[in-house]
């Protein structure tokens, strides 16, 4: 089965990489990418054939646009005469909905909506899918093939993706401003940053695989950490004073908010 790439960015690169560490063979993966430099690039790096968006749609059994959602009107526009009943169509653009991919593309043609995240470098990644109007099973099991080569995999209903794309597609994002806001705290306290660096990052981790591990609840574990009297309860004071629970709650509210503005084209 081949598979094409159309925008190879940040989001495109990583489930190519992901594929070629899943063992896909190259020669099975196409890439069709705007900007020359970026092409030459991935050809260098993963010895992948870039063509034309036209050619990889004309050529692959399963199509992934990674477009920014504003460009993915005229990549489908530009595609749509090379698509035919029986491909697949997987968009990991968000807010793009499947029902917006339906109208662009020729009958017969399966959709599915991805939302994945960075980790997935890393083979940590986190991707919810869903499922367009003429999708059976075997399309939903040939996404989960290609995410899980990545990471963790969960079908969920396509009205959930905005909430999803708040939560864990700019999830990372939130995490690593926790980290640089630790670090910063750090070289306030007067530790070197490199130690700051180094404890912060150590700490984050330690505190991923006890979630993982223990399946306890956040609140026990941070409770654990909280000594009456102590250091721990003085900080989360801190916290609640300074509103960092709303704040969480009123930026993820945005996130969601937005991701429905790009699905109008905004
Ligand atoms: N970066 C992230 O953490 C995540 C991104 N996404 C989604 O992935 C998509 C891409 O995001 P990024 O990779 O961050 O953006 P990016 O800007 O790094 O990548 C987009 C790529 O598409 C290329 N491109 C633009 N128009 C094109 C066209 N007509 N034909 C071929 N290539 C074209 C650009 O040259 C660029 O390389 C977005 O829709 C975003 O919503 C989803 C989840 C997480
Ligand atoms: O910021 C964005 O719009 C994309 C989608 C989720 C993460 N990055």
């Amino acid at each position: 089965m081949s598979t094409a790439i159309i925008g190879a960015g940040v989001m495109g690169e990583t489930l190519l990489s992901g594929l070629v560490r899943a063992g896909r063979r190259v020669d099975q993966l196409m890439v069709g990418e705007k900007r020359p430099e970026r092409a030459r690039e991935l050809e260098e790096r993963y010895g992948v054939a870039v063509v034309s968006n036209r050619e990889a749609a004309a050529k692959a059994d399963t199509v992934a646009l990674v477009v920014k959602p504003q460009d993915m009107g005229d990549v489908l526009t530009e595609i749509a005469p090379d698509l035919r009943a029986g491909q697949l169509v997987v968009s990991l653009a968000a807010g793009i909905t499947t029902a917006f991919i339906e109208s662009h593309v020729p009958e017969g043609v399966a959709v599915v909506r991805v939302m994945p995240n960075t980790p997935a470098l890393v083979d940590e990644g986190m991707a919810a899918i869903s499922p367009g109007s003429h999708c059976d099973e075997s399309h939903l099991a040939e996404v989960e093939s290609l995410m899980s080569s990545t990471g963790k995999v969960l079908r969920i209903p396509e009205k959930q993706m905005d909430a999803v794309t708040a939560i864990s597609g700019s999830g990372p994002a939130y995490i690593f401003f926790v980290v640089e806001s630790m670090i910063e705290a750090g070289v306030h306290l007067g530790l070197p940053r490199t130690t700051a660096t180094e404890l912060v990052v150590q700490t984050l981790v330690g505190s991923a695989a006890m979630l993982r591990e223990t399946g306890d609840h956040p609140v026990v574990l941070r409770e654990q950490v909280t000594s009456p009297g102590g250091t721990t309860a003085s900080a989360l004071r801190e916290l609640e004073v300074h509103r960092v629970r709303a704040a969480f709650l009123a930026a993820m509210e945005a996130a969601r908010n937005r991701s429905r503005e790009l699905a109008e084209g905004s």
